[in-house]
């Protein structure tokens, strides 16, 4: 008989994940999952366009190394059980506005975002249909084109977002961990979200404004006078969306920690400018100015940083005025 523990209830039974963004995170769920497993969304242009296979070298954490390959989905042969969206934040709604008319209504969603709101924005966007959210701490990058690299070994926490997806999520939560990642069923994913909104937003937009390493914030003068008042507009959004109280001193101590512990890390906001892609900044600190607005509340640390990151990346494209051809 087959064994259907790792099986998705409402999918086909092949345990089949397709992956939608095939960039850092969504390699590395490629190369650990079973061969044959997996496979690749790719953006959609011309439906008569072949879509090539990813190949990449993986680098794991302890440094072994192995090619992997994955094809290209084939919405006419094949059909997954799981659909994880590992796409950026501000890409994530258009991609599955292009995706999901060819999945089936029944097969789960899971959103692997930072921040917030880009998972609420989907949710409202496809209520009845199977929506999950995962937070993770796994840690993957490319260093260049042809190589993905497992930079730190985490948990990923997996939780649903609409009502019809909670039956669902032991049964994704099983077809995940056959990568061998650590994986656990959140029964409130958006507390979860939050956490690591607070430690992404106490760390992130300051590395991408001073463009420095994790660590390096800790010393910063920009750091060290608003870290408290950043920490103070966190805790007041957070106790008027109803989440239950943290002391703005524990929130800081946490930053402050994660900083120390990923001291010599290039987050990914700094890494985002540095490559000239668009940041996360408006689910991170922009997303908490927005719920501030929305109780009439001001968060000038979170406008002031978010202002910033974005001035980072639009001075880093400007031309310089003393460049050749400059006018
Ligand atoms: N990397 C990590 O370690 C972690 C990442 N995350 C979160 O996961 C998300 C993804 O991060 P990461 O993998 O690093 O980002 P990447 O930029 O490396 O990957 C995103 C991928 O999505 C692709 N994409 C964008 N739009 C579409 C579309 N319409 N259809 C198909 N593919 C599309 C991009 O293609 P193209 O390059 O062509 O634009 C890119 O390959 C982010 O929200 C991040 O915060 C969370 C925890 C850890
Ligand atoms: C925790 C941190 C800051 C680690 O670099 C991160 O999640 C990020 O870079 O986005």
């Amino acid at each position: 008989m087959a064994d259907t523990r790792h099986q998705v209830q409402s999918g086909n039974g092949n345990g089949l994940t397709a992956i939608l963004g095939a960039g850092s995170l969504g390699r590395l769920w490629a190369a650990l999952l079973p061969t044959g497993t997996t496979t690749f969304i790719l953006r959609q242009h011309a439906p008569e366009e072949h879509k090539p296979d990813v190949t990449y070298r993986f680098q794991g954490c302890h440094g072994s190394q192995f090619p992997v390959t994955v094809p290209s989905m084939d919405w006419t042969t094949r059909h997954p059980d799981v659909l994880i969206a590992t796409t950026k934040a501000g890409d994530t709604l258009s991609a599955l506005e292009a995706t999901l008319p060819n999945l089936k209504p029944t097969v789960p969603v899971v959103l692997f975002q930072n921040g917030m709101g880009s998972q609420q924005a989907v949710a409202e966007r496809w209520p009845n249909r199977p929506i999950m959210a995962a937070s993770t701490t796994e840690g993957a990058n490319r260093p260049d084109n042809s190589t993905t690299v497992h930079a730190g070994r985490g948990e990923t926490w997996i939780g649903a977002l609409t009502p019809s997806a909670s039956p669902l999520v032991t049964g994704v939560a099983n077809q995940l961990k056959a990568s061998g990642l650590v994986i656990h069923e959140e029964p409130n994913i958006l507390r979860r979200l939050w956490g690591k909104l607070i430690i992404n937003a106490g760390i992130n937009p300051y590395t991408a404004i001073l463009d420095c390493a994790n660590g390096d914030i800790l010393d910063a003068p920009l750091f060290r006078e608003t870290i408290g008042q950043l920490c103070l507009e966190l805790a007041e959004v957070m106790h008027l969306e109803g989440l239950p109280p943290r002391s703005p001193e524990d929130m800081q101590s946490q930053i402050e920690a994660v900083a120390r512990s990923t001291a010599k890390n290039t987050s990914s906001m700094c890494s985002d400018v540095r490559r000239g892609k668009p940041t996360e900044i408006d689910y991170i600190n922009g997303f908490i100015v927005s719920r501030a607005r929305a109780h009439n509340l001001p968060a000038p640390v979170n406008q002031m940083l978010t202002e910033r990151v974005k001035l980072r990346t639009t001075k880093l494209h400007e031309p310089l005025s003393d460049s050749p051809g400059a006018t």
